[in-house]
């Protein structure tokens, strides 16, 4: 790992927690029932010492990232349009990559009181299970191969260039894309979360990270997210319990051993290999990389020096 981030600065948690102290407000009792309302095990501490110097450091990005694009237009004597601040977050299935996805959400919504952001997952750009079933890659789901890159691709240069755009949305109890959109409304702010956002389309073309301002690698070890995957089963077949629409509803009547090797073994021959040949090798693409212990407590953070 250390010679593969030779070009980023490595940043002791106790370090990071004293950047910006002074400067950022403490957060209210409403903020605080918000971020327990995206996930009650989200330690508070973490949000003051971690992810609001964070949100400092994306304000400097975004500050400069408009003043290029101010500069680009004098350049080429035309008026430099607002573009969209988009902001990647990848990492493996289970390190929690939606979770930081929300909080990120909703303290850059604090933080920048007047701008919109949106958040959007990319499993909504996996072929349906009828395409996937058709080429015979449904037990690849996941993999660089079952996405709709192109489409994920044009999704972020519509987003880029101020429009609204309509996207697929999957669900996760039923297994597939639903038949139902959703409208993205043109926001000033857009996180793109998922386990291929430092991926390129499958003929090496376009890379989505030339679309990103921003760009963050939540990282944890293969043991720990293992054992999150598991619990997340776990928490996943007892919801599918009552919930006969549910696609793990089917798994329901197993016992606890059965289903604790049935998700084993999907960890294993699926999440695992996907995370040591697809996912782990694009984490020098981003600018921060967020290392979490067992308890999810971020340990260390890595931030791109050039
Ligand atoms: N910061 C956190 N604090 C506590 N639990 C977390 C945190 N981040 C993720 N988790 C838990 O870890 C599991 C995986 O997180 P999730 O965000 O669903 O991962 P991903 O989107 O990467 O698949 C979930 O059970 C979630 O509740
Ligand atoms: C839909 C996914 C490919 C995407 O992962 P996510 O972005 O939700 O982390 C993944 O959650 C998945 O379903 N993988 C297939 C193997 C499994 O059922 O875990």
């Amino acid at each position: 790992m250390e010679t593969e981030l030779i070009n980023y600065e490595k940043i002791t948690r106790h370090i990071w927690q004293n950047l910006y102290k002074k400067t950022i407000p403490p957060l209210t009792e409403a903020e605080l029932d918000n971020i327990k309302s995206i996930n009650d095990e989200i330690s508070v501490q973490d949000v003051n010492d971690v992810y609001l110097p964070l949100v400092q450091l994306i304000r400097i990005y975004k500050k400069t990232m408009s003043d290029l694009s101010f500069s680009k237009g004098l350049f080429l004597q035309k008026i430099a349009e607002n573009q969209p601040f988009i902001i990647g977050i990848s990492g493996s299935v289970a390190v929690g990559k939606s979770t930081t996805a929300r909080l990120l959400q909703l303290l850059l919504t604090q933080s920048f009181k007047t701008s919109t952001v949106e958040l959007v997952t990319t499993d909504g750009f996996l072929y349906p299970n009828q395409t996937l079933t058709e080429q015979n890659i449904l037990h690849r789901k996941g993999f660089p191969e079952s996405y709709d890159m192109e489409s994920l691709i044009r999704f972020l240069s519509e987003i880029k260039a101020g429009k609204d755009v309509e996207i697929p949305v999957y669900s996760h109890e039923i297994y597939d894309i639903l038949p139902e959109k959703n409208l993205v409304k043109s926001p000033d702010i857009l996180i793109v979360e998922g386990i291929n956002v430092f991926q390129s389309t499958l003929n090496k073309r376009l890379y989505i990270n030339d679309f990103f301002d921003f760009s963050i690698y939540v990282d944890a070890t293969e043991a720990n997210i293992e054992r999150w995957y598991l619990e997340r089963f776990k928490t996943l077949l007892e919801l599918a319990k009552k919930d006969s629409t549910n696609y793990y509803h089917q798994f329901t009547t197993l016992s606890a051993n059965e289903v604790l090797k049935m998700a084993r073994d999907t960890w294993k021959k699926v999440n695992l290999v996907n995370l040591r040949e697809f996912i782990e090798p694009t984490r020098s693409r981003a600018e921060v990389i967020l290392h979490k212990d067992k308890r999810h407590k971020v340990d260390k953070i890595y931030l791109k020096k050039y």
